[in-house]
């Protein structure tokens, strides 16, 4: 064995992977690259940060699901804790989603709801506890991850061709949404001369694009206006009337009527 597999072996048992299944995925990992060509330090970086990365997809089910049929679990989480060096921001979260559902993570700045909605997302790693969720994920971080020197247009044709959509539907599903938030895209205009509300316009439309089965939100509304505010709430009652589950991170009281279930993360820590 080389030196990275020995590193990756080892990280494998330090996060608890039994001694056998650590050979497997160590002698696996070694088959790619030789099928590959490649060192493996090239083709996964870091042997510590591929391990983590590995246990964490391994501790990451995918549930078997998919359609629109309604009570379905799309997001289990169970015994989820997070901690940051000596830090513990929260431990042991059972959440559980379903089909048709909208949940809002609420707590107060800094209980680690954001931390929360990444993990969901698959972005973080979980400190403890195992996570199921459908394959078919949209994400709406914060902090709007659009390029400033792109157009909508040239986003949503990049963000469908990351999920398989051809550049004519991506644009035309694009519009579409849009319009829902009241919004028509300009052809030319750069998102770095959009308004902050119309930005998170986009940021919306991107997590909404490729339809997936679980919205996770993180005050997707920053910057909307009363009327933009009111069309994203109708949205969301769309989503759950089709059979999507949806998580929404809030801190406006008035969100929580609107919605399922509340799961108090300042509650937990
Ligand atoms: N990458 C990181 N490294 C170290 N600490 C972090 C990291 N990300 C978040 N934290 C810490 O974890 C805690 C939770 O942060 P998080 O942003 O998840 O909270 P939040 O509840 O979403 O906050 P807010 O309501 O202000 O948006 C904070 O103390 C934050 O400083």
């Amino acid at each position: 064995m080389s030196g990275w597999d020995h590193r990756f072996e080892a990280e494998l048992l330090r996060l608890g992977v039994q001694p056998g299944r650590a050979r497997q995925l160590t002698e696996e990992t070694a088959q790619q690259a030789a099928e590959s060509a490649a060192e493996p330090d090239g083709l996964f970086g870091p042997a510590h940060l591929y391990a983590r990365h590995l246990v964490s997809e391994l501790n990451t089910a995918a549930l078997p699901l998919s359609g629109g049929e309604k009570g379905q679990v799309r997001l289990r989480l169970t015994g989820v804790g997070k901690r940051y060096r000596r830090r513990t921001v929260f431990t042991g979260v059972d959440l559980e989603v379903r089909s048709g559902e909208v949940a809002a993570i609420v707590g107060a700045n800094g209980c680690g709801k954001s931390t929360l909605l990444r993990i969901c997302a698959g972005l973080t790693r979980p400190s403890t506890g195992r996570i199921q969720r459908t394959r078919r994920v949209g994400f709406v971080p914060q902090d709007a991850g659009t390029a400033g020197w792109l157009t909508a247009d040239e986003h949503f044709t990049l963000f469908g061709a990351a999920a398989g959509m051809a550049p004519r539907r991506s644009r035309s599903t694009g519009e579409h949404l849009a319009a829902r938030l009241a919004w028509r895209p300009a052809r030319r205009e750069l998102t770095q001369h959009l308004s902050g509300g119309t930005r998170q316009k986009l940021n919306l439309v991107l997590g909404e694009l490729h339809a997936p089965d679980l919205l996770l939100l993180d005050e997707p509304y920053q910057g909307f206006d009363q009327g933009t505010y009111l069309d994203f709430w109708k949205q969301v009652l769309t989503w759950r009337d089709a059979g999507r589950a949806v998580v929404v991170v809030t801190h406006l009281l008035h969100d929580l009527q609107n919605v399922d279930q509340v799961y108090d993360l300042g509650a937990v820590a």
